[in-house]
């Protein structure tokens, strides 16, 4: 590489349009400050850009990435997945890298890793590193500047006004179906192990979830957390012939996966990652009661009803005939919450809620969540790698990994 190096940092909001930013700069059409990348040859680290290989691969059935037995990007865990990326990324030679947010999804000992991995490579390549708190840049970085709103203009300082901290309604509309207290076992698992092939995963999980508890999941990357709440889900085959009883029925025992997906609410980052309809928001709030990512039946009048006073909890009643895919990440996480208890599930999974929102809509979704739990009768399991000090569980699984696949416990109170 001819240029001399160059390290740039970019706080930016849950209000910009990152893709477009991203695709701005990329495709060598930056002005200003950032005009010093157009003459470069970039490559994107994402959330974004990893759905859409994981995309690729499962399309046109190829394997795009080289991993360990040549096993297709989607089969790893999150943490797994951008650690291969990585490399995918180095292998183009690119002249610089943008790293959006390269710490999400990481556990403590893989975020160190990395943290001196980017210390490393700032030696030889480019950095852009995207941040939602200024505190996160790489020490590095010496120019940093600031995106406000949805403008994809940079500029030198932070020229955002200061946010209203928007409170939400602490009143929750009613159910229109009432599944809460209908079960005598929500979740109940009996020494559950997976193996994938020679290679154990998870070992003699006994885990039981009430009515009404608010659970912590946690675990190093690829303890297994996603496997557990596949078998919770049904998402995972190798939950037959396992010890394993859902919603008072035991597993194998007839039960379809709709009959269990009707009782749980779900929520996840990668759920309208690659989302690209044209659905209002009212549509996304309503798809929630058909347990669709999207709108595909006509709802009746109470299930709309119900949508606007969803909306008016986290405030959004306004925007119901907005297009989902215009918000922000932070109202999109919100609606896809709501989205998700709805219905008023017995059971509802947060899968890292708060990965990729700025401190505003951190506070938000933690208003959110910790109104469902003084103010629902519903069950909580939430997965996160870091303890969020806004939201008190009553109770935290934790996996240890092994060499003969994770062990679970409950962990005791400190
Ligand atoms: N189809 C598969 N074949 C082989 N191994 C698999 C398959 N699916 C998952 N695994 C492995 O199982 C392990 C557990 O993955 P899982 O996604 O449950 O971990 P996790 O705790 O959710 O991790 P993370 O925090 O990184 O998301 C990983 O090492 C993963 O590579």
């Amino acid at each position: 590489m001819s240029q001399s190096l160059i390290h740039y940092g970019i706080v930016v909001s849950n209000s910009l349009d990152k893709k477009a930013f991203t695709h701005h700069l990329l495709s060598k059409k930056s002005t200003g400050a950032l005009r010093v990348f157009n003459e470069l040859d970039g490559v994107l680290f994402s959330d974004l850009a990893i759905a859409e290989l994981i995309e690729k691969e499962h399309k046109h059935h190829t394997i795009e990435i080289t991993t360990p037995k040549n096993r297709p990007l989607h089969t790893f865990s999150s943490g797994e997945r951008r650690k291969l990326f990585l490399e995918y990324c180095l292998s183009k030679n690119p002249d610089y890298i943008i790293f959006d947010n390269p710490f999400d999804h990481l556990d403590q000992a893989s975020r160190m890793a990395l943290y001196n991995q980017l210390l490393k490579l700032s030696h030889s390549i480019s950095i852009l590193q995207l941040v939602h708190h200024e505190r996160d840049l790489m020490p590095f970085i010496k120019k940093t500047s600031f995106v406000s709103g949805t403008c994809l203009v940079v500029s030198e300082s932070d020229t955002k006004t200061q946010p209203q901290t928007t409170q939400l309604k602490p009143v929750l509309p009613s159910a229109l179906v009432t599944f809460t207290n209908t079960y005598n076992v929500l979740v109940k698992f009996y020494k559950v192990s997976v193996n994938y092939g020679e290679q154990s995963i998870v070992k003699n999980i006994s885990w039981e979830i009430k009515h009404g508890e608010f659970w912590q999941l946690i675990g190093p990357n690829g303890s297994g957390k996603s496997t557990l709440l596949a078998l919770i889900t049904g998402d995972n085959p190798k939950a037959f012939g396992q010890d394993i009883t859902i919603f008072d029925r035991k597993k194998g025992s007839g039960e379809s996966v709709w009959d269990i997906k009707k009782n749980i609410g779900y929520f996840s980052t990668h759920l309208t990652e690659l989302f690209e309809r044209n659905h209002t928001v009212g549509q996304m709030v309503l798809s929630g009661f058909f347990d669709s990512v999207g709108l595909y039946v006509k709802p009746s009048a109470m299930q709309q009803q119900k949508a606007l006073q969803w909306l008016d909890v986290i405030e959004m009643r306004h925007l119901k005939d907005a297009y989902f895919n215009r918000l922000s990440l932070g109202q999109q996480r919100l609606v896809l919450i709501i989205r998700a208890v709805i219905k008023q599930p017995p059971l509802l999974i947060l899968d890292e809620p708060f990965e990729g929102l700025d401190p505003e809509n951190t506070a938000l979704v933690s208003q959110l969540i910790n109104g469902l739990v003084e103010y629902s009768e519903i069950a909580i399991i939430y997965v996160s790698h870091t303890i969020e000090n806004s939201l008190a569980p009553s109770h935290i699984y934790e996996l240890m990994p092994t060499n003969d696949g994770s062990i679970g416990r409950i962990k005791p109170e400190e």
